[in-house]
C-alpha cells in the first residue's frame, strides 16, 4: 500500500502557529509521518507578500527546524508564473504515479475561496482536500452549487484519505487558532508583542531583517 503524501501550500509571510499547530495535531488524527509545506512564488490570488520568497523560505526553515514532521518543498519558488495549485498538483501526481494517496491541505478561509481557484476541478482529481478549522469563517459554502459540489465530495472517514488516491474532502477537527498572519504584520507594525503567536527564531528573524517594520505615522 502506498502512504498518503500530505502538502501544506501557503504565503507563509511570515509562518505562524496557526499554520504549524493545526497540521501537528491533523497529524496525529489522522496518521500522517510527514507533511510537505510548500511556499508559493507568485500568489494567484492576492498582492504580492510583504517579505520576499527567500525570506519566506528562511522564516519556514527556522521554524521547521526542530519538527520531524514538516519537510519544506521549493518548486513554486522555482516558478516565476503564478503558483496555481491544479499546476503544482499535477506535476505531483505525475512524480508520485496513479496510486498514492496525495492530500492538499488548507485552511477554512481557503475552502471558501476554493471554487475560484484556477481549475479547481483537476485539484480533486490529483488529490484529496483537508481542511483545518479557523475561527471566524463558515464551514457551508456561499453558494448553493458549491455546497452541493462539497457535500459530493466529503468524507467522515479518514481513512478514505489512506485508500484513495484522490478526490475527497476532509473537514478535520483539528482546534481554533485565532492568529493570522495579517495580524501579526499589524501588530509588528504597531510595535505590539506577539511572541506567543510565532517561534521565537522566526520573530528574531523578522527583526533582524526589518521586515514588517513599526510605521512612524
Ligand atoms: N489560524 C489558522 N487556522 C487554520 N488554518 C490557517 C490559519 N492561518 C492560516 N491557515 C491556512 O494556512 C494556509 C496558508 O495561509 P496563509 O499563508 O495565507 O496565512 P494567513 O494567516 O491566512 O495569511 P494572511 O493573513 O496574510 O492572509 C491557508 O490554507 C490558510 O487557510
Ligand atoms: O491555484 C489557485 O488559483 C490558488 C488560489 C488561491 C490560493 N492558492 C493556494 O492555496 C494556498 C493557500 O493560499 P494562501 O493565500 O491562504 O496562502 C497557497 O498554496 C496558494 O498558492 C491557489
Amino acid at each position: 500500500m502506498h502512504r498518503l503524501q500530505a502538502l501544506f501550500g501557503g504565503t507563509f509571510d511570515p509562518v505562524h502557529y496557526g499554520h504549524l499547530k493545526p497540521v501537528e495535531i491533523l497529524a496525529n488524527q489522522i496518521g500522517l509521518q510527514c507533511v510537505t509545506i510548500m511556499p508559493n512564488n507568485v500568489p494567484p490570488h492576492r498582492p504580492q507578500p510583504d517579505a520576499s520568497s527567500t525570506q519566506r523560505k528562511h522564516m519556514l526553515e527556522l521554524a521547521i527546524a526542530d519538527k520531524p514532521l514538516f519537510r519544506l518543498d521549493e518548486r513554486e519558488l522555482r516558478r516565476d508564473s503564478p503558483s496555481y495549485t491544479a499546476q503544482t498538483l499535477q506535476e505531483w501526481r505525475v512524480e508520485q504515479g496513479p496510486e498514492t494517496p496525495l492530500a492538499f491541505i488548507i485552511g477554512q478561509d481557503s475552502l471558501l475561496t476554493f471554487p475560484s481557484w484556477h481549475q479547481y476541478h483537476t485539484i480533486l482529481e490529483n488529490s484529496h482536500l483537508i481542511v483545518c478549522r479557523r475561527p471566524g469563517y463558515p464551514l457551508t459554502m456561499r453558494e448553493e452549487q458549491h455546497q452541493q459540489w462539497l457535500e459530493q465530495h466529503l468524507t467522515y472517514q479518514s481513512e478514505d484519505l489512506h485508500s484513495l488516491p484522490a478526490g475527497k474532502i476532509y473537514l478535520a477537527e483539528t482546534p481554533w487558532f485565532d492568529i493570522s498572519a495579517t495580524l501579526i504584520r499589524q501588530r509588528l507594525q504597531q510595535g505590539l508583542p506577539c511572541d506567543e503567536m510565532l517561534p521565537t527564531a522566526v520573530l528574531r528573524y523578522i527583526q533582524q531583517q526589518g521586515l514588517y517594520q513599526k510605521s512612524d505615522n
